[in-house]
């Protein structure tokens, strides 16, 4: 069994979590309110900047030059969607500058973004690309699963387009093949350390979608 194949079975009580989550089911189904739309997408705009960072990051640290072309390649598509959410989605859900000048990262969202970064500045250059592998693969999963189901007139439909995309398939085929062949080459320490990333990177997908499903920020200590 491949790397990826062993990873996502190591993970299918998660996978699974994520797709019957009420977030994803609701997403799919067009019932999903509006408000947790939009907190989702504040969310996502503060997340794809700083997983570009560690896309960036881990694209300096690679020792081929096609995959520094093709790390750097999605730090830059990430940045894209990035612009693409404040300048189309904010304003068709009624996010304005100001709203989300004055909405901070969330927990969920600061914590992801801060270990994608520790593991690109600090982890094995293998273990830096497990842990970037799931933001892939389980987006496209997701978008794949609701397109196949979505009705036409579907309220999220861009959503659902950007991530079912043949472009988007590309970026994650690129990234399931690199992270095979850094597996089919690294010793069972760094395989290990590779599934942890994983993991962990897994749980915070689903943990992104349920902060914002609950609108979470930051708890404050009462008084
Ligand atoms: C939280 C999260 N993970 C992955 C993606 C897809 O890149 C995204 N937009 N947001
Ligand atoms: C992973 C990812 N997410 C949004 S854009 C992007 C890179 C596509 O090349």
């Amino acid at each position: 069994m491949s790397f990826t194949d062993e990873a996502w079975t190591a993970t299918a009580s998660l996978q699974n979590a994520i797709r019957t989550m009420p977030f994803t089911s609701e997403l799919a189904a067009g019932t999903l309110s509006a408000a947790t739309f939009r907190e989702y997408i504040i969310q996502d705009a503060h997340y794809l900047e700083g997983f570009a960072r560690a896309l960036a990051m881990t694209a300096a640290r690679a020792s081929e030059a096609p995959d520094i072309a093709r790390l750097a390649d999605s730090a830059n598509g990430a940045i894209a969607v990035e612009r693409q959410l404040h300048g189309d989605y904010m304003i068709r859900f009624g996010i304005s500058p100001e709203a989300f000048a004055a909405t901070p990262p969330s927990r969920a969202c600061d914590h992801y973004v801060a270990f994608l970064i520790r593991s690109a500045a600090i982890d094995p250059f293998q273990v830096a690309v497990a842990a970037l592998l799931p933001c892939f693969w389980i987006y496209h999963r997701v978008g794949q699963s609701i397109h196949s189901v979505a009705a036409a007139d579907h309220p999220y439909q861009a959503w659902i387009d950007t991530y079912a995309s043949e472009d988007f398939e590309a970026a994650v085929q690129g990234m399931l093949n690199l992270t095979d062949r850094l597996a089919a080459h690294a010793n069972s320490t760094i395989r290990t350390a590779m599934h942890g990333a994983f993991t962990r990177s897994s749980w915070h997908e689903w943990m992104f979608w349920d902060s914002a499903y609950r609108l979470a920020g930051w708890e404050e200590p009462f008084s």
